[in-house]
């Protein structure tokens, strides 16, 4: 089956069609990334693009649903260099294809990457569309150029009911913009109580749940796009102890009224280098992102810059100067990726712990200890 990917720019990329028939436009972006790619396909931060991988030989070890980072894949289509059909692993439960069959999702082999990526690079993201029809290249123009890139996806992919994970220690609220399963694994792992609450949340609702500590999802799509989440941070900022994660790192600088931009072509894979600037560090971190925090903007807030790109200088880390309070524009809970971050979770746990020292009286202890007192 013949599939054709067309650029915005007119390139056009002519190669086999794998996964659902039919056509998907969106934002044209790459992971670099050698492994993981079905943590990749199941990020829910990708929903509403069309993902290149760059490593050249996708699906040799199949898919494995544990695996997942989310319940369903949530890209709007997959573009690789070739497609492996027979895995050869075995926890590999079916083929890259098969997934992409089971959810719809349009998919392009043998195409040449290497060219799309460095015109992605060249030129910046740029809108596609994917499709395994013949339709004539004007047709596929024509329904390109009206097509427009997907603004309602956070509440596309959060969850719509609160759920929680229980544990014995901290109970973090979870605020889900489009969380990956990895943020509520690495919170589980340390024993916290997590709750997970929509993207919609209000102040008063996270509030009515008693949380130790707030912790700010990843998400898809522009930060702005979400403006009652920067009103539900603003007003819970200082309360409790809070911890962003990319899109949640994006959205708490702009509660603080710092300002964010576009990147030209993203970060996407699971190698750029972020130096810690507290201790001139490099950390190798795990990255997805197509937004970052401009520099300038953060000059007139309270927030303070800790990590850095090494590679574009851009934003990875803020913390507050005032309210506990720290985020990271890059994802510590890996997968896929280096798990060489999780130390932040640590970090997290014990800002909360610090904050109990300093504000012994929080509603939570204060009703439990009631609750002991009328008891005896
Ligand atoms: N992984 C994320 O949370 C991505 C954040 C945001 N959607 C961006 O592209 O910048």
């Amino acid at each position: 089956m013949q599939a054709r990917l067309l650029l915005e720019d007119g390139t056009l990329f002519t190669g086999t069609g794998f996964g659902a028939e039919g056509e998907t436009t969106g934002e044209v972006v790459f992971n670099t990334g050698i492994t993981g790619y079905q943590e990749v396909l199941s990020d829910p931060s990708y929903c509403g693009q069309i993902v290149t991988m760059t490593y050249p030989l996708i699906g040799n070890y199949g898919i494995t649903r544990d695996d997942f980072e989310s319940i369903a894949p949530y890209v709007n289509g997959f573009v690789v260099r070739r497609h492996e059909n027979v895995p050869s692993n075995w926890r590999a439960q079916y083929s890259v294809d098969a997934l992409l069959k089971e959810y719809g999702i349009v998919g392009i082999s043998e195409i040449d990457t290497r060219m799309l990526t460095r015109l992605i690079r060249q030129h910046g993201t740029m809108k596609g569309i994917l499709t395994t029809s013949n339709q004539s290249v004007a047709e596929l123009q024509e329904r390109l150029s009206v097509s427009k890139l997907a603004i309602n996806q956070v509440a596309h992919v959060s969850t719509k009911h609160t759920y929680s994970s229980p544990g014995s220690k901290e109970r973090i609220v979870l605020v889900d913009y489009g969380a990956k399963s990895g943020i509520l694994r690495e919170l589980t792992a340390r024993g916290c109580d997590v709750v997970v609450v929509s993207h919609d949340a209000t102040a008063d609702e996270i509030r009515s749940l008693h949380p130790d500590g707030i912790q700010l999802s990843n998400g898809p799509g522009d930060p702005k796009d979400v403006p009652q989440a920067i009103q539900t941070i603003s007003e819970l900022l200082g309360e409790y102890p809070m911890f962003g994660i990319c899109l949640g790192h994006q959205l708490f600088a702009l509660a603080c009224g710092a300002d964010t931009e576009k990147l030209k072509f993203g970060h996407r894979g699971g190698n750029h280098p972020v130096k810690d600037l507290a201790t001139n560090r490099c950390y190798i971190t795990s990255q997805n992102h197509g937004f970052t925090v401009n520099e300038e903007s953060v000059a007139n807030t309270d927030l303070e810059v800790t990590h850095i790109n090494n590679n574009d200088k851009t934003i990875e880390g803020l913390k507050h100067k005032k309210y506990p309070a720290f985020t990271v524009q890059y994802h510590p809970e890996a997968a896929p990726g280096p798990y060489d971050n999780s130390y932040l979770f640590d970090q997290f746990l014990q800002m909360i712990a610090d904050h109990k020292l300093q504000h012994p009286a929080k509603p939570r202890q204060a009703e439990l200890a009631a609750a002991v007192k009328g008891a005896r």
